[in-house]
């Protein structure tokens, strides 16, 4: 009998064009930079130079992207015929590892809502266990995990009497859910439950002496006076054992472990990639699922079959014995209409990663990803190996198994191991997702993207305008930490691994490279002319067609990728690429600042997390798609004096049409600075008509319309004498 269809995947319709389309771009391209070429030896001048070096860096950039566009596939999975395939017996544990940081800006409740969502999986309880890294050592967030422990007792067989689908339970309780005869209980005891845990949070771990119930004390005894989150022993806690637990059904409980590592004020902790690895070893030893999967605090499952789907790929008869993760890709709950900080990021998720999904597999996107052990892990943890624990009675629970997870906990397991450059998480860059999806493709582990319409794990993304730009200067920042190390994507990559998927990693590290073309292109049109010096094509010439023809067909292509092929609105197509001008005139360049610094020893990065406190006014703003400045950031200084200069720019080039007739000889630079004007609108706006909290701080302004003075008075003087 053939095997039943447990995925598919096909080619998408749209490759032929993209094929035909990236090839006569390209051509006009050469073209491009053919006549910069000839610029430069018959009439060299620094604006030639500009000119040059942003369409060469575009070109580079481009062409490196076309490698996304190259051969990308559709998959589907058929969780339905797993049945068939092998019995519920045979599937593999799977170990979820939740990441968090820091119980102020990554609220504990929050934590447990993404904890029960997977916690309440379709899977069988026996085969899951749920382990909690947190890196802020905080008592509140154990407590937190506590109550949930609790909880989980009714929750986890109320969801599957009435197949819930929403299983965290903040999202199914705001959603109206229909009433059941217990829902109004299970509601309060919920309620019961967050109030506790936030009351704590808000005392700031001060009123839990109060709250706490004798058995629970006694895990507080390490929170000793002089324990902080940057320095203290390992704290493993199990919350819940499957040997011993039952919920109030009767059935077995999926296994709960709560797990600080060790901090020490002296040693790097490689942050998340850090407490990954630990909670690896620690997994290891406790109950060694042949699966794990990664997840951060915010990403709640929004799809209690989802293990289902991941078992797709895994237990395929047929599978790639190489297949290393299958990735879902991130989507995110809460996103405004119109999106206006473009944080579905969807290109990266739904069109890049299709893309390297037809080469050698997608990227980890740091959530979402069931990782085989045996790609990530080594199977002998402190020279035991795992068997000979395993074959204890009841591992998790005893004596010397935790005395263990103690051990590969501490601060100096890794010291002469290869973990963080061979196994495990690769360290050296605060994007470590990336990373470690480079170097286990570099090895030829391959990975699959499983994209379903449901999606698979919902989590939050930032909702103001700073924090935005924030993220994105971290996560460049750690792209170009990968692409400037010994394991460059184009040069080690590209000789490790099909060399489309190394050139996919190569865009990927350097996109901040597009700040280049971006920065050039937002002043110096503009400020030739301001100084009313003409630096393009006329209308008239031939080279006008070719300029007409890229930035169309660059555009074009882009909207109907967002638009057409990806069905998102208009206007979210254009906030997106608005985002992008904004991103490319400032996160963009503080990364490739940072990076610089850090060379010369000047500047300690460190991964500043994303808050995901909601505050109600900030919230409100949001809701209602208006842009949000608040904040004194120096990452608006170049995005508003752009705008500036653009709208100078504008204005006099609106004088030169109008007073001299010079439209044809400036009208190319003429359309850019309107451009411009155009996608700063909001920032108009933000500097001028708005009153309310979230406008431009008026020191930003002020600053911004300083140094756009001063950078035309410099112009004048260097460039256009
Ligand atoms: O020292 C640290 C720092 C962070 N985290 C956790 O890492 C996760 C991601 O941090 P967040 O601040 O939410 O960053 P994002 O920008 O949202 O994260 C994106 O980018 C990261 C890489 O920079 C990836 O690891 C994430 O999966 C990806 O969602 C959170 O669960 C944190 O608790 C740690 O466990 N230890
Ligand atoms: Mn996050």
């Amino acid at each position: 009998m053939p095997t039943p269809l447990l995925h598919s995947s096909k080619p998408l319709s749209k490759t032929w064009l993209n094929r035909m389309f990236s090839l006569v771009y390209a051509v006009a391209l050469s073209i491009l930079l053919l006549r910069h070429c000839h610029n430069l030896i018959y009439s060299p001048s620094t604006i030639a130079i500009a000119l040059f070096l942003a369409d060469f860096v575009f070109a580079f950039l481009w062409l490196t992207n076309q490698c996304f566009h190259w051969n990308p596939v559709e998959r589907k999975v058929f969780p339905e015929n797993l049945k068939h395939v092998a019995s519920e017996s045979k599937y593999p544990p799977i170990d979820v590892l939740i990441c968090t940081a820091d119980p102020t800006k990554e609220p504990p409740i929050g934590v447990v809502n993404t904890a029960l969502s997977v916690m309440a999986y379709e899977y069988p309880a026996e085969k899951l266990s749920v382990y909690v890294s947190d890196d802020g050592g905080s008592k509140m967030t154990l407590y937190a995990f506590m109550e949930c422990a609790k909880f989980a007792k009714q929750w986890i067989p109320y969801c599957k009497k009435y197949g819930v689908v929403d299983r965290a339970p903040e999202v199914y309780f705001g959603s109206q859910p229909s009433s059941y005869p217990e829902t109004d209980h299970i509601k309060s005891m919920y309620e019961d439950m967050k109030s506790r845990v936030e009351a704590v949070v808000q005392s700031g771990g001060l009123s839990l002496d109060r709250v706490m119930e004798p058995e629970f004390q006694d895990a507080f005894r390490k929170w000793t006076p002089d324990f902080t989150s940057r320095q203290h022993p390992t704290v493993i806690q199990i919350l819940l054992d499957n040997n011993a637990d039952k919920d109030v059904a009767g059935d077995v409980m999926p296994n709960l472990i709560y797990v600080s590592r060790e901090k020490n004020n002296l040693k790097p902790h490689n942050f998340k990639a850090g407490a990954l690895n630990v909670m690896l070893r620690v997994s290891g030893l406790l109950t060694n699922g042949k699966l794990v999967l990664v997840l951060d605090c915010d990403m709640y499952s929004n799809d209690p079959e989802t293990p289902l789907r991941a078992l797709c790929y895994f237990m395929d008869p047929n599978a790639d014995p190489k297949l290393g993760f299958v990735q879902f890709p991130q989507r995110f709950n809460g996103i405004n209409k119109n999106d206006i900080y473009a944080s579905e990021f969807m290109p990266e998720t739904q069109i890049l990663s299709l893309g390297m999904d037809g080469l050698l597999g997608a990227v980890f996107m740091g959530t979402g990803g069931f990782f085989k052990r045996d790609s990530i892990s080594d199977d002998s943890p402190c020279g035991v190996t795992t068997e000979s624990i395993q074959t204890k009675s009841n591992p998790i629970n005893s004596k010397d198994v935790l005395v263990l997870a103690h051990e590969v906990a501490s601060c100096n397991y890794e010291d002469h191991t290869k973990w963080g450059s061979k196994i495990g998480f690769r360290y050296g860059t605060i994007t470590e997702d990336i990373y470690t999806s480079f170097q286990l493709h570099c090895e030829g582990w391959k990975s699959v993207l499983c994209n379903p319409k449901r999606a698979a794990f919902l989590g939050g993304s930032p909702s103001n305008l700073n924090d935005g730009l924030t993220q994105i200067k971290r996560w460049y920042m750690g792209f170009l930490e990968i692409f400037f190390n010994k394991y460059c994507p184009l040069i080690y990559g590209v000789r490790s691994m099909n060399p489309l998927q190394a050139l996919c990693y190569t865009h990927y590290t350097l996109r901040s490279f597009w700040s280049i073309p971006i920065i050039i292109y937002a002043f110096l049109p503009q400020l030739s002319l301001i100084n009313s010096v003409p630096i393009f094509t006329k209308v008239s010439e031939d080279g006008f067609f070719l300029y007409v023809f890229l930035f169309l067909g660059a555009y074009g292509k882009d909207f109907l990728d967002f638009v057409v092929f990806g069905r998102r609105s208009t206007i979210r197509w254009w906030n997106h690429q608005r985002m992008w001008l904004m991103w490319g005139l400032s996160s963009y360049p503080f990364a490739l600042l940072e990076r610089s610094l850090k060379c010369f020893g000047l500047s300690t990065f460190g991964f500043n997390v994303t808050s995901k406190v909601v505050d109600e006014e900030q919230n409100r703003l949001y809701e209602q798609g208006v842009v949000e400045f608040g904040v004194e950031s120096l990452l608006f200084l170049p995005i508003s004096v752009a705008s500036l200069v653009s709208l100078w720019a504008f204005a006099k080039g609106v004088i030169h049409v109008l007073l001299y007739g010079r439209l044809e000889e400036f009208f190319v630079q003429i359309f850019i600075s309107g451009f411009v004007v155009v996608n700063s609108w909001v920032i108009y706006e933000g500097m001028v008509l708005r009153k309310d909290r979230g406008k431009m701080p008026l020191k930003i302004t002020l600053a911004s319309i300083a140094t756009a003075i001063a950078i035309y008075f410099l112009s004048t003087l260097i460039m256009f004498r």
